[in-house]
């Protein structure tokens, strides 16, 4: 029996939130959001050569790799589980112009990766990114005109840049150059050349923002970038503006919306997936990957814990699944979990 003390400081709650943490078993059992490999979109980074491979040092952990190495990487990844590869080159800067020429060559690194991917692991889906970036002298994602990125301009090769894609055997554009209109462009450019079944996922709301500076280590283009991209790129200031861009592109015949970056956007997530219920992607940035592990290299963090809590919150803000370079280890934590 209990001493009188003892239960007399006993709180009268009927609700106890605490029971059912109380074990492993239970919590399982309550659990409302699960990371799945299936959640997980592999970005790669390529460059020419035979063997090569390059540490991306903004990004402990990634490599830019040849088409070969890649074409590995990517094989195992796939039996892993993971569902599907973004694909982003670092184009040889003598071969970028004012013009972005080699976007539409039909043999540049992406094309010939996309079609060795496609032949060595034909169940991995192989996402192209559609922007002039990797390949304009001047680091934009479209024409410069001027001081002015041209959207018309800029969407007409956009537009075939993607069919250019399709033709390697794409299976998902992915547009990320912010322009307005260029999802309905690229949609009926597919369509009038047979690619009715190439889908797109359009980066419909992608912020201005400083979380992509590994990237463009990445693919060599922090050096060139004249200026800032905040004339296309949304403000981080802005919700509302969010939703808007995201109708307008499912309208155009977007299959799939994203929200870059992730984790500092997870609000914004959270309205596009329970305004539109379409499949929402967040991409979790090339900056967010490098603030993970500079804290883990310095001991500040549990390395492994922060990187699968930070992909679960994509889940539980309401994403489908989530663009992460963590991709491939997130595949073999789950699996030995
Ligand atoms: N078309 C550009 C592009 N496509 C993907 C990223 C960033 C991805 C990342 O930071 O991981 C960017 C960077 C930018 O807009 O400058
Ligand atoms: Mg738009």
């Amino acid at each position: 029996m209990m001493d009188r003390e003892t239960s007399s400081a006993r709180l009268p709650l009927v609700q106890r939130p605490r029971r059912n943490r109380k074990s492993d078993w239970s919590r399982r059992l309550v659990r409302e959001n699960r990371l799945d490999v299936s959640d997980l979109i592999w970005p790669v980074f390529l460059i020419e050569g035979e063997g090569c491979r390059e540490a991306v040092s903004s990004m402990p952990g990634v490599y830019r790799q040849s088409i070969d190495l890649t074409v590995a990487a990517i094989v195992e990844a796939a039996a892993f589980g993971v569902p599907a590869v973004a694909l982003f080159p670092n184009t040889d800067p003598a071969l970028r112009d004012e013009k972005a020429s080699v976007a539409l060559d039909p043999d540049n690194l992406v094309c010939r990766a996309c079609r060795a991917i496609k032949e060595a692991a034909p169940d991995i889906g192989v996402i192209t990114d559609v922007a002039l970036d990797p390949y304009t002298s001047h680091g934009h994602d479209g024409l410069l005109v001027g001081e002015e990125i041209v959207n018309d301009e800029t969407v007409s090769v956009l537009a075939r840049q993607a069919v250019t894609q399709a033709r390697a055997g794409a299976d998902i554009i992915a547009p990320s150059d912010m322009m307005d209109g260029r999802v309905g462009a690229i949609r009926s450019a597919l369509d009038s050349e047979g690619f009715q079944n190439v889908q797109i996922m359009s980066y419909a709301a992608k912020y201005a923002s400083a979380f992509y500076g590994p990237f463009r280590d990445a693919i060599g283009t922090s050096k060139t970038l004249r200026g800032d991209k905040r004339a296309y790129q949304m403000d981080p200031a802005n919700t509302d503006e969010a939703l808007r861009e995201v109708a307008l592109d499912l309208e155009q015949g977007a299959d799939m919306v994203m929200v870059k970056p992730g984790m500092p956007y997870l609000d914004i997530i959270h309205r596009v997936a329970e305004t539109f219920h379409a499949p929402t992607f967040a991409y979790q940035v090339s900056g967010e990957y490098a603030m993970i592990m500079a804290a883990a290299q310095n001991g500040w963090l549990d390395e492994e814990r922060a990187i699968m809590e930070s992909l679960l919150a994509f889940k539980r803000a309401g994403a489908s699944g989530v663009l992460t370079y963590f991709a491939p280890r997130a595949a073999r934590l789950l699996q030995e979990a």
